[in-house]
């Protein structure tokens, strides 16, 4: 019975996942492993990197994943190497990244991750599936992102991403519960930017119900001042209120971020992703990740949505978050093949966990 399932399943799928051991993925890998993202004709191998410090514990993740009997998880390695993790990879979601904690500086931090993921991009770059879709996870993403697919000449830059889903979905739960419709009421919702303070919730673009949000939500300050900062800062509250970052719905997120790359979206709606910038339609600054609204034919590609329309309030707040990236950027010139890094980050701006 068994064996007549599995001769319509698919190819297998090789899902790489970084630090696998940590609270994100402990929700997201039984996610994977029961189809949620690929479907229920999608077979999977999970490969697991983690480190010295994880490895006896990831130990415990794969046991627990072998004994949830998913039918479509058909293979769980777990390694150190990412030259081994993440050979023929076909998506590799990056989560593993230093946490930030009390005193250490932002250029620090850009310092210690960028150099995880100036290796790990290397390393994508020699085994990788040549077609390999890379989700930045870890913080700070978008710089993250950018490091990474700078250290894989051999890979397209387009198939980067910097998740800012979460932000996405924390946006849409805000107008949604301030309209009084459900989520799914809300579409064409982009965050602009960076994953940090800076972030621009777009309400200008977004709908509800197929309107524009200003002609639902009469309350141009409530929109521009607390709908705003309430999913800027939404991560920071959400730490302080239960003294770690958000696992659960940033799994969730990146379901629906996976899941937009391999399905169609939907006619006239859009998606946020952070994604290379070059050659973008808006006037944004080429060579950072940016997070900016995208369409997919279901096939893992995307394209730039071309038709938003942009007035002072957005083009302002959008400027702000270039100029953070920019100086994010030239923090880690030495990471990313651009000579001395020179660092002088804007002082007011954190990552949405910091406050
Ligand atoms: N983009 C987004 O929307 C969001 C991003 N995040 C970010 O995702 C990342 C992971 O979060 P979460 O799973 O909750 O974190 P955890 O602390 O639970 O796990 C992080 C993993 O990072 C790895 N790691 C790498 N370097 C270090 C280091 N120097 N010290 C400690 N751990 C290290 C560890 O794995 P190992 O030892 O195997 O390397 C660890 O298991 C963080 O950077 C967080 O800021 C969180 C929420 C939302
Ligand atoms: O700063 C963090 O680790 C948490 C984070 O990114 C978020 O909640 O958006």
């Amino acid at each position: 019975m068994q064996d007549e399932k599995t001769k319509s399943w698919k190819k297998l799928v090789n899902v790489a996942v970084s630090g696998a051991a940590g609270m994100i993925s402990n929700h997201l890998l039984f996610k994977l492993a029961s189809g949620e993202v690929f479907g229920q004709d999608q077979p999977i191998a999970l490969k697991l990197l983690g480190s010295e410090r994880s490895i006896q514990a990831l130990e415990g993740v794969a046991m627990e994943l072998e004994d949830s009997l998913y039918p479509l998880l058909r293979e769980v390695s777990i390694g150190i190497d990412p030259y081994v993790i993440f050979e023929d990879a076909d998506w590799a979601l990056l989560i593993g990244a230093k946490p930030r904690g009390p005193g250490v500086e932002r250029a620090a931090l850009l310092d210690i991750n960028g150099q995880i993921f100036a290796e790990q991009g290397k390393a994508l770059n020699a085994v990788a599936s040549r077609n390999v879709k890379v989700i930045v996870v870890g913080n700070p993403c978008n710089t993250n992102a950018l490091i990474c697919l700078k250290n894989a000449p051999n890979l397209s830059a387009k198939n980067f991403h910097a998740l800012t889903r979460l932000d996405e979905n924390r946006a849409k739960c805000q107008l949604a519960l301030k309209a009084g419709v459900f989520y799914d009421k809300v579409s064409n919702m982009t965050i602009w930017g960076n994953h940090s303070t800076t972030q621009v919730p777009d309400f200008l673009n977004a709908k509800i119900d197929g309107r524009p949000v200003k002609e639902v939500i009469d309350d141009t300050k409530w929109l521009e001042e607390d709908f705003t900062i309430t999913v800027q800062k939404r991560g920071g509250v959400l730490i302080q209120k239960w003294g770690r970052s958000s696992a659960a719905s940033t799994a969730v997120s990146i379901v629906d971020a996976m899941r937009s790359l391999v399905t169609p979206t939907p006619e006239g709606d859009w998606f946020s992703t952070g994604v290379y910038t070059t050659g973008n339609p808006y006037g944004i600054a080429e060579d950072i990740v940016f997070s900016m609204p995208c369409r997919s034919k279901g096939d893992g590609d995307y394209e730039l949505v071309k038709d938003v329309i942009m007035d002072d309030f957005l083009w302002n707040r959008i400027k702000k978050s270039e100029a953070e990236l920019i100086a994010e950027k030239r923090c880690v010139a030495h990471l990313t093949g651009e000579g001395n890094a020179f660092c002088d980050l804007p002082g007011d701006t954190m990552l949405p966990g910091e406050m």
